[in-house]
């Protein structure tokens, strides 16, 4: 069997090498078949020497939109003298910002904060020139193959690529950090506000932290809490020891207007801490988009969880558009995926309404009542806002106001609308001091 098949080849290659002798046509084809392999070569040769050089001779540093990186360095490349090259622009616009990098100014909003626009690249590519090093910068924006709609996910997935020579690679480290200084390090001594975005948080705004001291409460409110925060921040090993899960929990409950984030932020700023605010009744949170947010909080962020009674009345939703399931935010509270030194506020205007579950210590480890004014709250605003009135003059005016009338917001905006008239704020006093609000209506009529 075998000596037919080597007969078989001896015969091929002999009538193959016959044909190659006698026939030109089928001499001129090997040929032609040769060239066109060699020319084949040759082309894709500079291509294949080229990409073997970059894999060989350059570093390649990618950037997920996903990483927290990311806005650093888009800003820094916006930034770069180079990246006007980059003709595909984006922008990121926040209020009150003051952010470093290639911001433009684009008006003031009613609070008077500055609101800053910054141009993001989208696409394309440029030469930069670092630290005496050449690099190319690539954006890109992909879209993203969603399937069954992007529901929480955004719909495009961006990237920034630096490539630069390996010699070039001890500059990376330098090149984050600079960009870094740029924008989040640029908030240095301020407060950081991030909100939900997809299922991250996204900066929302970066302002000067509010002094604790700017906040009036009653009694011994604020230095309690300051120091339980405080307490538990230096108590790590503590909970570890004794097997406790390294978290805490706020209740700030009371009427409208009377400090309950406003506490927050100053709390964040007092301990060099940001803050995640979320509202539970944000469209389309549901449990697994609670879940993926509270288990990936920015570094040194305190959750706020606001108007948690906006959701569920008990246990139940309060609306058909609700998609939390009430367990779903208790697991998401206190589950697997509950941050290690986490610290959660939650604030409502109805206590009355919230399931004991929701706020049962350990995830509510101290309520805290934020109450309409005490005579000695008006009395410290009236303090702040004339730090030279004589103590008898505040004493006269503070306790005419009744106790628990007015929220903390109302007595603020009294005394801001009179902040440059003081006859004004003795004159029409009875405003606050009156029980009844629409008595001065009726005397000016
Ligand atoms: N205790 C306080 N001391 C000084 N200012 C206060 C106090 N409480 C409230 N304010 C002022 O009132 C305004 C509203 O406060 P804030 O938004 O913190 O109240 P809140 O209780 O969170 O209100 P809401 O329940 O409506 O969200 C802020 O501008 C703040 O400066």
């Amino acid at each position: 069997m075998s000596d037919f098949f080597t007969d078989l080849w001896t015969q091929a290659v002999q009538t193959v090498q016959s044909t190659l002798q006698t026939n030109e046509l089928a001499q001129g084809g090997l040929v032609i078949a040769a060239l066109s392999a060699l020319a084949v070569w040759a082309r894709t040769l500079p291509l294949r020497t080229w990409n073997y050089a970059v894999s060989r001779l350059s570093v390649t540093l990618e950037v997920q939109d996903s990483d927290p990186a990311f806005p650093w360095l888009a800003a820094w490349l916006a930034a770069q003298p180079g990246g006007q090259n980059l003709r595909q622009l984006g922008v990121s616009t926040r209020y009150g910002d003051r952010l470093g990098g290639q911001t433009i100014k684009v008006g003031t909003d009613h609070d008077g904060d500055d609101v800053t626009t910054q141009l993001i690249p989208l696409g394309g590519q440029t030469l930069l020139r670092y630290r005496s090093h050449w690099l190319l910068a690539q954006a890109g924006r992909m879209e993203r193959k969603a399937a069954g709609g992007y529901g929480n996910v955004s719909p495009f997935h961006q990237t920034i690529t630096l490539r630069l020579p390996v010699t070039a690679r001890s500059a990376l480290p330098e090149l984050l950090a600079e960009a870094f200084e740029l924008t989040a390090g640029a908030s240095t001594g301020q407060l950081e506000i991030h909100v939900p975005q997809y299922d991250g948080w996204k900066l929302a705004e970066r302002r000067p932290a509010r002094p604790l001291a700017s906040l009036v409460y009653d009694g011994e409110l604020l230095s309690d809490l300051q120091a339980d925060l405080t307490q538990f921040f230096a108590s790590r090993d503590w909970y570890t020891d004794m097997g406790i899960p390294y978290r805490r929990g706020y209740l700030l409950h009371g009427p409208p207007g009377n400090g309950k984030s406003s506490l927050v932020a100053a709390l964040a700023g007092a301990h060099g801490m940001n803050v995640c605010v979320l509202n539970l009744a944000t469209p389309g949170l549901d449990d697994d988009r609670l879940n993926s947010l509270l288990s990936d909080l920015p570094r040194r962020a305190l959750l706020l969880l606001e108007d948690i009674d906006a959701v569920f009345l008990g246990r139940e939703a309060r609306n058909a558009n609700v998609k939390l399931s009430f367990n779903g935010l208790l697991n998401a509270l206190d589950g697997v995926a509950a941050g290690e030194g986490r610290v959660t506020f939650m604030t409502t205007n109805d206590l009355a309404g919230l399931d004991s579950a929701l706020i049962r210590p350990g995830r509510a480890d101290r309520q805290l009542r934020l109450s309409n004014a005490t005579h000695a709250q008006v009395a410290g605003m009236l303090r702040r806002f004339w730090p030279n009135w004589e103590e008898p003059r505040i004493a006269r005016l503070s306790e005419r106001v009744p106790d628990g009338q007015h929220s903390m917001a109302r007595v603020q905006e009294y005394l801001l609308q009179r902040r440059d008239d003081e006859a004004a704020v003795e004159r029409d006093w009875y405003e606050l001091s009156e029980l009844c609000p629409t008595r001065h209506l009726l005397r000016v009529s």
